[in-house]
């Protein structure tokens, strides 16, 4: 089958609670993004939550089950324990339509987890238990290359088992005529492998997404602009979000922009990835580069109105009802 959208990140169930920040700062949480944690901590932090909501989460998964419930042919690739979390997992995609081909495996390490604390202004901090889906390696990713796209996340270069898998993907991915995205994830990610995150987007990737933080640290500077002129000049599209600020897109010498209303979240978790969603649902059927970043922006403002990381509204009604399709 030739998958519109392929994904391919860390598979990952979100824990979700709503907390002040007076608790972020008792427990040593950094607020508004996402510290990677161990096991003693992980127990200690689900055990404080207050209300838990559990939703299969993961940024690229997030973002391939909202291309796929806009209607694309879309597989995520991410590894999961064939433990209870796994299974709610992998069930959680297959219902929304997007294919999982890696059956929950039999490995030592449990289904990855975030704890994710949810402040009142709306903003996430993430807590993260690495398990099984941190270990994707070349020998995980099945043969599904095509004539669509590959969407990788940069939470996955941790790992270098993850860097190799990622450039053989999008090297399999180009000789089959398909084209490939990353998503930065994370400003300390981009801190902590910045050289092997810029060869990366020069060498293989045709689209790269990330916050403004995130590109900011990844070109060491404070001028934003510049940050997006340099990465065009390596990769064909470039996008920014710039939280309650107009999204930037970068291709060439050409700036697109797609204005946003600011709001407080109810969760801000998934916003960024919601907005790859609706971007890249946009590039994968060819809308104008300003369109496909209002696809992203609407798909964003419905995830950050609700707990949880993934869009409970129909996307492409109101796609329909704003006039983008
Ligand atoms: N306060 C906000 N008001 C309205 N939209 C927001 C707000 N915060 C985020 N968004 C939407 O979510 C997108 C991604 O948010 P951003 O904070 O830039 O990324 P990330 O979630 O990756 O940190 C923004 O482009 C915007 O469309
Ligand atoms: O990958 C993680 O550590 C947490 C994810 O499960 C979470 O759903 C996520 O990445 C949210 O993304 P964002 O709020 O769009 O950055």
């Amino acid at each position: 089958m030739n998958f519109d959208v392929i994904g391919i990140g860390n598979a990952m169930v979100d824990v979700i609670s709503p907390a002040p920040d007076t608790f972020l700062d008792q427990m040593g949480i950094t607020k508004g993004i996402m510290q990677l944690i161990e096991r003693d901590r992980a127990e200690l932090l689900y055990a404080s939550m207050s209300e838990r909501v559990e939703a299969p989460g993961g940024s690229v998964a997030n973002t391939i089950a909202g291309i796929g419930e806009l209607g694309l042919q879309t597989a995520f690739i991410g590894k999961v324990k064939d433990d209870a979390l796994g299974r709610f997992y992998a069930d959680a995609l297959d219902k929304a339509g997007t294919a999982f081909p890696l059956a929950p495996q039999q490995v030592e390490l449990p289904t990855s987890r975030s704890m994710i604390f949810v402040s009142p202004d709306g903003e996430r901090s993430m807590n993260t238990y690495l398990g099984a889906g941190a270990d994707i390696s070349s020998a995980d990713v099945p043969d599904v290359f095509g004539t669509g796209l590959l969407f990788l996340e940069g939470y996955l270069f941790d790992k270098d088992d993850g860097k190799t898998a990622f450039s053989e993907a999008a090297g399999k991915m180009k000789a089959a005529g398909g084209r490939s995205a990353i998503t930065i994830s994370d400003p300390f990610c981009a801190e902590r492998h910045r050289a092997d995150f810029k060869r990366l987007i020069a060498e293989d990737m045709d689209v790269a997404i990330g916050n403004a933080a995130e590109w900011r640290t990844l070109y060491e500077t404070d001028d934003l602009d510049a940050a997006l002129r340099q990465a065009a000049e390596v990769c064909d599209i470039v996008a920014c979000t710039r939280s309650g600020e107009a999204v930037w897109v970068q291709r060439g010498f050409e700036r697109f922009t797609a204005d946003v209303t600011p709001v407080t979240p109810v969760d801000a978790t998934g916003a960024g990835d919601q907005f790859a969603a609706g971007f890249l649902y946009g590039i994968c059927t060819g809308a104008a580069l300003d369109v496909a970043a209002a696809m992203g922006v609407m798909c964003a403002a419905e995830v950050i109105g609700h707990m949880g990381p993934r869009p409970e509204a129909n996307m492409m009604a109101a796609f329909r009802s704003a006039g983008l399709v």
